[in-house]
């Protein structure tokens, strides 16, 4: 199976954030084991999302961290990212493994198992799979599936399944019961007083 960090950091660009405070602060903690998802708002223009994703690669580079970007593949490519991820509105994921290439990390969203499966045959390498629970995050999402939901897919496919949507430490738990591989994290990270202390806790229930 592929070898992947259980806890991504998925960055917060809502107006008001600062998002590269929050990745260093999370890699000062997780250091090699984290995963961070540069991820900019659909507003944001590619050179905005390069500069981000610059700056993040800078950073997970000094300690040996993986970088992902969200949607623009383009971008992944250009920062040298050791992949991306896509969903719904993206390229389709046999396309987004073309531009690629075989050896990257290539993460796909799906919903249900169905999803899940053609996603894998079409070249994904690990699902983000959700929303697990409500998130004021992201608008437009349908209803939580909680981890009966997560179940469902880990049962469909054989890559990692990393759960998104509304994940917090007391949360956790019962999504690794469901089968989950790892979690993809934007607000209770970004949104804490003392993100590096959240990201203990992540981490410390990740190996439980
Ligand atoms: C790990 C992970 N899972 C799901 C998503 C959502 O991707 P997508 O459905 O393409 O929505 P946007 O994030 O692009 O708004 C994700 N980014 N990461
Ligand atoms: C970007 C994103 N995608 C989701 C999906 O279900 O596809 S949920 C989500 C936002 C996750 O943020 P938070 O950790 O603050 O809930
Ligand atoms: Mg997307």
């Amino acid at each position: 199976m592929l070898s992947l960090g259980r806890l991504h950091l998925v960055t917060d660009t809502r107006p008001g954030r600062d998002p590269l405070t929050v990745v260093r602060a999370a890699l000062s903690v997780a250091g090699p084991d984290l995963v961070v998802q540069v991820r900019v708002e659909d507003t944001a223009s590619d050179r905005e999302a390069y500069d981000l994703a610059v700056r993040t690669a800078e950073l997970c580079t000094e300690v040996g961290a993986t970088w992902l970007v969200n949607d623009r593949l383009h971008v992944a490519l250009a920062v040298g990212a050791a992949g991306g991820h896509v969903g719904a509105d993206d390229l389709p994921v046999a396309a987004a493994r073309r531009v690629l290439g075989p050896s990257a990390v290539l993460g796909a969203t799906a919903r249900d198992p169905g999803t899940a499966a053609r996603a894998v045959t079409a070249g994904a390498s690990y699902l983000g799979v959700g929303p697990c629970h409500a998130t004021t995050t992201k608008n437009g999402l349908p209803p939580p599936i909680g981890p009966i939901g997560i179940r469902a897919v880990v049962d469909a496919v054989d890559v990692p399944v990393v759960a998104i949507g509304g994940v917090t430490v007391d949360r956790v738990p019962a999504l690794l019961a469901a089968g989950a591989y790892g979690i993809a994290v934007v607000g209770a990270i970004s949104s804490a007083a003392d993100p590096a202390r959240v990201v203990a806790t992540l981490l410390g229930a990740l190996s439980c």
